[in-house]
């Protein structure tokens, strides 16, 4: 049996165009409309950030900062097993951020990440169809990091490791010495387990998520079109302490690192050709559609409660048929709470008679007073 996890309030303090604002949320489905740039991205993204400690959209806190001002806070009030959470989080300028679960603070923001699930989908999200490897690996750690804490710790040590060894490397080049080999040794020998536990992980969530992913496509395309995927990674071939044996002389060429699990990439194939290439636009945001949804339903099933699902404005280019097939999916009782944005309110309501609920509607308004830069 499946908890809903919701969120139920959230406040907004010089929070992006958000000077102050409240709002309340069904724990069903959720539609915010109102014009270009009245905020119904910033609104998710305020969600996104009491649920994983940092926006969706911005690696840095500054940019979410009210023009002129020198930090925001936001509040949300989150309901979970029938317990209610009050969470906060507080940025100033030149100070450590802030951030309380029940007026509890952690000592590690990482301790947050998991314990109130959500996904995002937003329309730059294609890039993990389009764009480079980077992409889909940023995907999918951030997908395994959500279901467990111990992944995190190996990715955040593997990288450590990645980024010295790439230094050591480049200082190397510089001022050579025969004292490389035991560096490297030394470092490589720490490096390894982190990479067969981070490809470990990523083995077993694949298998998961490539059949649910397929199904997922495959209904939203009206039982058209069949998709492939493949976790690709060097380490099916051989184990990480021989490709470091073997590619020891290249990487010393090469000046970095050149075999390990930051190489790592997920294809997507539509109909046996790869969706990047020769996907139609409104395939390719099926694609990712089908990935996310399949990343919502492995969250569910292994936290077995229902994350928050947020989609920002991502009609744009489905047909009014592929329109309908997800928003009936999402209305399966294996969905809990939907927060939805779409700058066009009319496209939202042609559909809403093959709806069950009836959804909450948050309008919002172009503000008058919009702080200026
Ligand atoms: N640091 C900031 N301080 C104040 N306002 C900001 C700041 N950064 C961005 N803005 C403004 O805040 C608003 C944020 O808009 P947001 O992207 O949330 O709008 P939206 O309703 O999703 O728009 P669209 O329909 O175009 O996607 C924009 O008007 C933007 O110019």
């Amino acid at each position: 049996m499946h908890t809903t996890s919701y969120v139920a309030t959230v406040e907004l303090t010089q929070f992006k165009n958000f000077s102050h604002a409240n709002f309340s949320f069904s724990p069903e489905m959720n539609f915010i409309t109102g014009p270009n740039g009245c905020g119904k991205t910033t609104l998710l993204d305020a969600v996104h950030y009491l649920s994983m400690t940092k926006s969706y959209f911005h690696a840095a806190d500054q940019p979410l900062t009210q023009y002129g001002k020198n930090g925001f806070r936001l509040e949300g009030k989150w309901l979970l097993h029938d317990t209610e959470y009050h969470l906060t989080c507080v940025t100033k300028e030149g100070a450590k951020k802030e951030f309380r679960v029940n007026d509890i603070s952690y000592t590690r923001l990482a301790e947050h990440i998991g314990r109130f699930p959500v996904v995002m989908i937003a329309p730059d999200d294609i890039q993990m169809i389009t764009g480079g490897s980077e992409e889909r690996r940023k995907w999918l750690d951030a997908l395994i990091s959500q279901l467990s804490s111990d992944y995190l710790m190996h990715l955040l040590a593997y990288q450590k490791i990645l980024s010295q060894r790439n230094q050591l490397l480049r200082q190397w080049a510089e001022q050579p010495s025969p004292a490389i080999h035991d560096l490297l040794d030394a470092y490589d020998q720490q490096w390894t387990p982190h990479a067969e536990a981070i490809f470990e992980y990523r083995t077993q969530i694949c298998a998961q998520l490539i059949p649910l992913t397929s199904q997922f496509y495959t209904f939203l395309s009206g039982h058209r079109e069949h998709i492939q995927l493949q976790y690709q990674s060097q380490l099916h071939e051989k184990s990480m302490t021989t490709w470091l044996k073997d590619v020891r002389k290249e990487d010393l060429q090469a000046r970095r690192s050149t075999a390990g699990i930051h190489k790592d990439d997920l294809q997507f194939l539509l109909n046996g050709y790869p969706v990047k290439i020769h996907g139609s636009q409104g395939q390719r945001k099926s694609f990712l559609l089908a990935l996310k949804l399949a990343q919502y339903q492995l969250i569910s099933k292994q936290k077995a409660l229902t994350p928050i699902l947020m989609l920002d404005d991502i009609f744009e280019k489905l047909d009014p048929r592929r329109i309908q097939l997800l928003l009936s999916i999402i209305s399966m009782d294996s969905f809990g709470q939907v927060l939805i944005t779409d700058a066009d309110p009319d496209r939202l309501k042609a559909h809403l008679p093959g709806y069950p609920y009836s959804p909450n509607w948050i309008e919002l308004i172009d503000p008058v007073d919009k702080p200026q830069a």
